[in-house]
């Protein structure tokens, strides 16, 4: 389960994360959407004690991330939305590594194998060093090293980035499967689509804010598309946060269907 309370990161005054209060149950798939700089990769960064918060906690089945960053370390799996290999070692010996540094022991060479099988990369790519790989070939590599860890919660940072539509298919029902297994996903997009297909809820941020959440079982794509434009046009600056104390204000300006978004994100306290 990973749990934010009234978690908040500033910058240097500038409120990049505003008291997000947000529960993701094991066997969920919540999705962040909004537009750059809303503060969605923040949160993303909170929960892997990348950075440390201003005020509030990111809770990581029920350990605080920031007091126990080690002891979190063994619950969670993160991709990224550039995954950063060895060059010069094939997809395989980099599964290897990775999984090897996380786990503390190897794991049989078969087991790797099926997991690169699983993220979708062809098993001739496996054994081929890495510097010739494209983009979503690296992604897919991250999304094993990520699944050979078998942890319970996790962290996705734009994972679709540069895989190519079959490949973020077979993304999803990846995504579909690990949730049936009863881990709590935490994916931070700009892929509506994505959003609607594998998300059990989806929350909107905006300047730091989550502004709304929605199950997306009573929604359809054309909803969550208008919602999400409706909020995105409210905003003077996209997605950038308020200053400090600023923020307060910006959710009392915003048009009366915003409002009740508002209490979208006060339901989720
Ligand atoms: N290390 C940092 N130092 C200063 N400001 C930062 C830092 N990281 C993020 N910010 C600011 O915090 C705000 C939120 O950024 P964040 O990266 O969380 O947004 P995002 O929603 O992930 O955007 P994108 O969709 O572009 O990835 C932005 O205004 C950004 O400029």
């Amino acid at each position: 389960m990973l749990q934010a309370s009234e978690l908040t990161k500033a910058y240097n005054g500038v409120v990049a994360l505003n008291k997000l209060n947000l529960t993701v149950n094991s066997g969920e798939i919540f999705c962040l959407l909004g537009a750059n700089g809303a503060g969605k990769t923040t949160t993303i960064n909170l929960f892997l004690n990348f950075v440390t918060p201003t005020a509030g906690r990111a809770l990581v089945n029920g350990i605080d991330v920031s007091a126990e960053p080690l002891e979190v370390k063994r619950h969670i799996a993160y991709i990224p939305e550039t995954v950063m290999l060895y060059p010069s070692l094939s997809g395989l010996e980099n599964l290897n590594y990775f999984t090897t540094l996380a786990l503390g022991h190897k794991r049989p060479e078969h087991e790797l194998l099926k997991l690169l099988a699983e993220a979708g990369l062809a098993k001739e790519a496996a054994f081929k060093r890495v510097s010739g790989y494209s983009k979503g070939m690296r992604q897919k590599v991250g999304i094993a090293i990520a699944m050979a860890k078998n942890a319970k919660a996790l962290l996705l940072d734009e994972p679709t980035s540069g895989l190519d539509p079959q490949a973020a298919n077979e993304f999803s029902k990846l995504l579909d499967r690990l949730k049936a297994d009863g881990v709590a996903i935490l994916m931070a997009t700009h892929d509506l689509f994505l959003a609607k297909q594998v998300g059990t809820r989806v929350g909107i941020m905006q300047r730091g804010i989550l502004v709304s959440t929605m199950t997306t079982d009573d929604l359809g794509h054309a909803d969550l598309e208008r919602i999400y434009l409706d909020i995105a046009s409210c905003t003077d600056a996209g997605g950038a946060p308020p200053r400090t104390g600023e923020a307060e204000q910006r959710t009392e300006q915003l048009p009366s269907a915003m409002q009740g978004a508002v209490a979208g994100q006060k339901e989720a306290r």
